[in-house]
């Protein structure tokens, strides 16, 4: 690969809009794409996961050149030198020793937090909540992340999707663990194809699709997502419902439904209500309704930085204790809304015990033995895919 100048500013532009301007990743590169539509595929690809590799890097390539933390030309160098892609003769890399940073590059090996790229405050935390495990988790958090998309059952199967993704030369692979996923073998934009526009699919990381079977649903139940942000789990609960019973996705931010019912219309997931959140009269209206009820709350979204690695930057200790207390608040207030006899999942896509199973033993502590921990499970980073935690509760009276 030859670094176009072109392409070099378009990446320094990204980079400037996440970091200079805390702009989130996901919407800068598409943004930054959108500049330029001559660039073939190929381009739009480097642009797009250099940028990723820079952000999921950037504390490393920082020290390895000792430059400023805004120096987005010597972080661009200095990933070229590390990936072998040839330096132009560019006056922004004459400083660069290729030699010097690989010497810096060993020598740095032993200190973890600048060798895997995080900050002081998040390697301190892991290694807090998780122990030896924090080493292999972190290690896998900087991996790029698959795409794996979630067959709508409604309207195929994985086995007729996939047969027809490979008419448009998308290869995939199937997955024991998560019976509707299929795994790109190779990156590609999945949203122009026929299948996505048809309903199909969704993209949803396989992580992400152990939720809704984890919830025992049957056809025909009343189920409630009390936090369905843009729905994407409501969406899965939908399909294994078969368009039987009755789903009501809430959430406190009414844009995230409106996208969520653009979603459902194209899934043709015809029993799908939505209600934003406006005070708590809204939940205390649901007494005792579900029979099933999600909590997928907002959490740290330590799990996912292998897609979200921006996110490593723009966190902060005091976000993660203000989303524990939330994460509190929601589990004690919204689990009226179950039936006695009901079940409820609490799910994040965390992996920090503190939003997981501490706070699901902090609930029980507090409900006099109103609910019993049917299950729990963990999807780890090192698994190949997102973290997540799942925790089955039955509410018993
Ligand atoms: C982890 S995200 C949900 C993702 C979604 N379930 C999915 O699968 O796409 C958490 C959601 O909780 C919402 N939220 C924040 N505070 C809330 C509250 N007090 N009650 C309900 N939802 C809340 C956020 O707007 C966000 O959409």
């Amino acid at each position: 690969m030859k670094l176009y100048v072109n392409i070099a500013r378009a990446v320094i532009e990204a980079l400037d809009l996440i970091f200079g301007q805390g702009k989130y990743a996901d919407k800068v590169i598409e943004k930054v794409l959108k500049q330029n539509p001559k660039w073939g595929a190929r381009d739009r690809r480097f642009i797009a996961e250099t940028t990723y590799d820079i952000v999921r890097w950037y504390r490393l390539l920082q020290t390895l050149t000792d430059t400023p933390s805004n120096d987005y030309w010597s972080m661009l160098g200095c990933w070229c030198i590390l990936h072998n892609v040839p330096l132009p003769d560019w006056e922004e890399f004459q400083h660069l020793k290729p030699e010097k940073i690989q010497q810096r590059l060993e020598k740095f090996k032993q200190i973890r937090r600048i060798y895997e790229s995080v900050p002081d405050w998040l390697d301190t935390l892991g290694e807090q909540e998780l122990g030896s495990r924090w080493d292999s988790e972190l290690h896998a958090l900087n991996e790029e992340a698959e795409v794996v998309l979630r067959t709508n059952t409604l309207k195929t199967s994985a086995r007729a999707l996939k047969a027809l993704l490979l008419e448009d030369n998308v290869e995939t692979a199937t997955l024991a663990e998560a019976p509707d996923a299929l795994v790109l073998e190779r990156r590609q934009n999945v949203f122009r194809l026929p299948a996505f526009k048809q309903g199909l699919f969704e993209v949803q990381d396989a992580a992400s699709q152990l939720i809704a079977p984890f919830m025992r649903l049957e056809p025909g139940m009343r189920v409630i997502d009390a936090c369905a942000g843009a729905g994407g789990k409501t969406l899965h609960i939908a399909s294994l419902l078969q368009n039987k019973g009755r789903i009501l996705a809430m959430d406190t931010e009414e844009w995230k439904l409106d996208e969520l019912k653009k979603r459902a219309r194209r899934a043709e997931a015809s029993n799908i209500e939505t209600r934003v959140i406006e005070s708590s009269k809204t939940v205390k209206r649901l007494e005792k309704s579900a029979d099933r009820l999600l909590l997928d709350v907002p959490c740290s979204g330590l799990g996912v930085l292998k897609r979200n690695p921006d996110a490593k930057w723009k966190l902060s200790p005091e976000f993660v204790q203000n989303v524990r207390e939330l994460q509190q608040h929601i589990i004690n207030d919204y689990c009226e809304m179950l039936k006695p006899g009901g079940l409820m999942v609490y799910s994040t896509c965390s992996i920090m015990p503190s939003e997981n199973e501490e706070q699901v033993k902090k609930f029980l502590a507090t409900q006099n033995g109103r609910f019993d921990l049917l299950e729990e499970a963990h999807a780890w980073p090192s698994g190949g895919f997102d973290g997540f935690y799942m925790a089955l509760l039955r509410r018993l009276s």
